[in-house]
């Protein structure tokens, strides 16, 4: 079941038809909904029934504190790569001790800020970060936990900006001398080894290169274990993708099912840090067509959504579903558009040789964008970023303010 359908002529959040919600809200409009995050988290959990694991939702897919508070109500943990996103998980209810934090450039400060709240683990990614870490938790006479992200050297299969686990990827260390780090960390006062990780990328739609990775980490597990180094979990990333298009993709469920039996009669507990497949098909962008331009050579579908609301069309040339909200019948001329928005760029495009029967005041949504939408939005051209909605059931809850004109001037300082 699909919680965005359309009904009586119109596409609906949940029990909420969206022209409604942008009549009341403005657009451009996110809106999330609560039911969809919530199937997609149980989908995972239930996947993994049966064997000790824990689920860190990737905060970075969509950080809004309705979104990461649904998901702390179920029980999740976050999987984080700032102070930034630690704040916002603790605001919105999450607990620390089940927070991993991810990346590569960590700070002293944001070190300390996620020994104090006392974080599941850190995932060093570096031979310099694992001294770092020692040396911030020393300090403070605690020891911090860590697993290594390892880098596996697997080719994922995607767009090269959201591949993570190749050599030439600057994420995690090379598998190859992670035992050596890992027999490191261990004369190290300030830190407790408790895990291994990795991440090889995202919108993964085939599980091979997840179970190649995988078995490298295991094969890692145990040659540690030889050494008397012994795991307490393992990390297989997140990554798996959703269905912007036609993509086939892989159901937690399968995924589970090819991770579960290497996993058999080991002790080690299962982490995953899901972030698209949570939170991608719970969010749509709503965008008001401004106008039509153009010639019968090129037409243009000129809307207020631009890329800085939604950058992935444009910065990996994501193809992204767009439909009208309230489809015209047959009278209404079919064109073939470019889908622009009015930042000052021609790569300023959400979709491309789009068929549409539009008029100007319509109501289009941009589907699949609750993950890495709002996320990666900015305020270049000086745009404020859009409001954010969450609808549960027949309820709709602004989650996040428009950022008004004068929001885009506040915490500036003219000379003295
Ligand atoms: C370390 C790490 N964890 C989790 C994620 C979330 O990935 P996805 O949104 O593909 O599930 C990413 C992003 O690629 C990541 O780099
Ligand atoms: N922002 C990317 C995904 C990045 C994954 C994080 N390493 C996207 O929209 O597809």
């Amino acid at each position: 079941m699909d919680y965005f359908e359309y009904r009586d002529g119109q596409l609906h959040a949940e029990q909420l038809p969206l022209q409604a919600l942008a009549e009341r809200f403005g657009t451009p409009l996110y809106v999330y909904s609560r039911a969809t995050l919530e199937r997609h988290y149980r989908a995972f959990d239930e996947a993994l029934a049966g064997i000790d694991h824990a689920i860190c939702y990737a905060v970075k897919a969509n950080s809004n504190l309705a979104v990461l508070q649904t998901l702390a109500r179920l029980g999740a943990g976050f999987d984080i790569v700032s102070g930034g996103e630690l704040q916002r998980v603790l605001r919105a209810g999450g607990q620390a001790h089940k927070v991993v934090f991810s990346g590569i450039g960590k700070t002293p400060e944001e070190m300390r800020l996620a020994l104090q709240a006392g974080i599941h683990c850190f995932n060093v990614e570096s031979a310099y970060e694992l001294e770092l870490l020692n040396e911030v938790a020393g300090a403070m006479s605690l020891r911090a936990p860590i697993a290594l992200r390892v880098n596996p050297d697997v080719d994922a299969k995607t767009h090269p900006y959201i591949s993570t686990g190749l050599k030439n990827n600057k994420f995690g260390v090379d598998i190859a001398t992670a035992e050596e780090l890992y027999a490191r960390a261990a004369t190290l006062p300030g830190l407790k080894i408790v895990g291994v990780a990795s991440h090889i990328g995202s919108q993964l739609l085939d599980v091979t290169p997840l179970l190649d990775a995988l078995d490298r980490m295991l094969a890692l597990v145990d040659r540690l274990a030889q050494r008397g180094i012994v795991l307490q979990h393992i990390d297989v990333g997140g990554g798996i993708g959703v269905r912007y298009r036609d993509e086939q993709t892989l159901a937690p469920s399968e995924w589970a099912a090819a991770i579960k039996p290497r996993l058999a009669g080991r002790k080690l507990q299962l982490h995953t840090e899901p972030g698209r497949a949570i939170a991608g098909n719970a969010g749509v962008l709503v965008t008001r067509v401004l106008g039509l331009k153009g010639s019968e050579f090129k037409r243009f579908a000129v809307v207020d959504a631009a890329m800085n609301d939604l950058i992935r069309p444009t910065l990996y040339q994501a193809w992204m579903n767009i439909v009208p909200v309230v489809p015209r019948g047959e009278d209404c001329d079919t064109q073939v558009y470019d889908v622009v928005g009015p930042v000052c760029e021609s790569g300023d495009w959400l979709g491309k040789d789009r068929t549409l029967a539009i008029e100007a005041g319509d109501l289009l949504a941009v589907r699949t964008a609750g993950a890495y939408g709002f996320t990666m939005a900015s305020n270049y051209n000086t745009r404020g970023r859009a409001a954010e909605v969450m609808v549960d059931g027949d309820q709709a809850h602004l989650v996040r303010a428009r950022e008004s004109f004068e929001d885009m001037v506040r915490n500036e300082h003219l000379l003295p």
